[in-house]
């Protein structure tokens, strides 16, 4: 008899910026990453021992070059998906405030988008239903 194949849980963090013009920071996966070439909002995995806000005040200065106050990041919603060889549990923040000019540390390019054009980036499956809860929050 076979074992059912359970794939374990990943989580994540990740953040919507959002600027004081209302318009939110994608960034797109490099090549060689799950889902290249697809667009994001920045972060990535928890790791021992972190804490969520601790991963993703990490992550934002690895990805972006920007500090944020863990104080700050307001939390929005999360997602809970199913990627074939592990499950998504991504959980997101708002974040308003932060220093420097975010800039793709990493290669990746970067896009500050319009609320209403969000749907025109392609986005990882997970990323959906984010795009119409970000659209009603800023209208
Ligand atoms: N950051 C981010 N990850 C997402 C989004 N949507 C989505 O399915 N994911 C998936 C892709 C990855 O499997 C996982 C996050 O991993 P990641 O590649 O950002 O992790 P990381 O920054 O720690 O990078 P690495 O250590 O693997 O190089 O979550 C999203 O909007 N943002
Ligand atoms: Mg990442």
């Amino acid at each position: 008899m076979t074992t059912p194949f359970r794939p374990h849980t990943l989580l994540v963090t990740a953040a919507i910026l959002i600027r004081k013009d209302g318009t939110v920071l994608l960034a797109q996966r490099p090549e060689g990453k799950t889902f290249a070439g697809l667009w994001e909002f920045p972060g990535g995995k928890v790791e021992v021992p972190e804490s969520p806000e601790t991963a993703l005040v990490r992550e934002l200065d690895e990805e972006l070059g920007i500090t944020v106050q863990p104080e700050t990041l307001e939390p929005f919603t999360f997602v809970s998906e199913n990627c074939a060889t592990f499950h998504l549990l991504m959980i997101l923040y708002l974040v308003r405030e932060w220093d420097n000019e975010p800039v793709g540390r990493e290669g990746q390019a970067l896009a500050w988008v319009p609320a209403a054009e969000l749907a025109d980036y392609p986005m990882p499956k997970a990323d959906a239903p984010l795009v119409p809860r970000i659209q009603s929050l800023l209208g």
